[in-house]
């Protein structure tokens, strides 16, 4: 299996709390070009999971294997995008992309590649602007051209278009379904919305919590471009929403709990 994740906890230990249990036994096969959402309430442990397949969390049990070589820490195999797009704001578009790249390729390969993935999220006209000067959507398109100039063999994304507006949202949805159809990436995808994951992926993996554990492994078998009226999106967004319903109630229960006893 090209992405394996074996029966894997996470523990976080406090010293004043002492120690709180996130998950234990996760088990998710993923093969090579798949792409994977993981949907589940506030606090399940999807962020946890996808820092540790990224190498930055510790992993408390079990084992996280990517192509046969079993993940300690950070690499280059794995890009990440997260909610806000961490850009240097010292740096203007091409220099952000080139970061990560410019001492592993010559300069010339480096450029290259650079401007495939610029012309890929349609920034090239915009390689010498800084980043401030772009829309929080167009950043967002700046850190996925990074992550991808990188070829990880895995792209990790958290949340990345939770802080845009729908509007932009959607575009972003249509622009990464293109990227990943043209570059056929595995793709980990975070997200808190059904819709999203319903458009973007092979498989919605749908996790419970208090313990976080995976409560359905769904396949969406339907042609690209999605439609949201599709009756078929519909029916499965349905489906997956009452499956979630209890899980987000009892995180709201909890929460309400905590507020009265305090
Ligand atoms: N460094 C840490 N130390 C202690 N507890 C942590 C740490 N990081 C996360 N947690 C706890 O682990 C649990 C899972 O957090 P995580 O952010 O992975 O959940 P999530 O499903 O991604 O939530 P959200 O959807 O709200 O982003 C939460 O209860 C959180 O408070």
């Amino acid at each position: 299996m090209f992405l394996n994740i074996d029966q894997v906890g996470k523990t976080f230990k406090d010293q004043e709390q002492g120690s709180f249990e996130v998950f234990s036994n996760i088990k998710l096969s993923i093969e090579e070009n798949q792409f994977v959402s993981i949907l589940g309430p506030s606090g399940c442990g999807k962020s946890t999971l996808l820092s540790m397949i990224a190498g930055l969390e510790d992993i408390s049990e079990g084992a996280i294997i990517l192509e046969g070589s079993e993940i300690k820490r950070p690499g280059p195999d794995r890009g990440m995008v997260f909610q806000e797009p961490s850009l240097f704001p010292w740096l203007n578009v091409k220099e952000n992309v080139m970061y990560p790249i410019k001492k592993l390729l010559s300069k010339k390969e480096a450029e290259e590649r650079v401007n495939h993935f610029l012309k890929m999220v349609h920034l090239s006209k915009f390689k010498n602007h800084y980043t401030y000067e772009l829309s929080g959507g167009m950043q967002q398109r700046v850190a996925i051209a990074r992550a991808l100039a990188m070829d990880p063999k895995v792209l990790l994304m958290d949340e990345p278009f939770g802080a845009l507006d729908e509007q932009t949202r959607h575009i972003m949805h249509d622009e990464l379904t293109k990227i990943w159809l043209e570059t056929k990436k595995t793709i980990l995808f975070v997200t808190h919305s059904i819709q999203e994951a319903i458009k973007l992926s092979d498989r919605v993996v749908v996790m419970g919590t208090r313990p976080g554990r995976v409560i359905a492994d769904f396949k969406v078998d339907l042609p690209r471009p999605r439609k949201r009226d599709d009756a078929q999106v519909i029916e499965l967004e349905n489906q997956v929403m009452e499956l979630l319903k209890d899980e987000i109630n009892k995180v709201l229960k909890e929460e309400l709990d905590h507020e009265i006893s305090h």
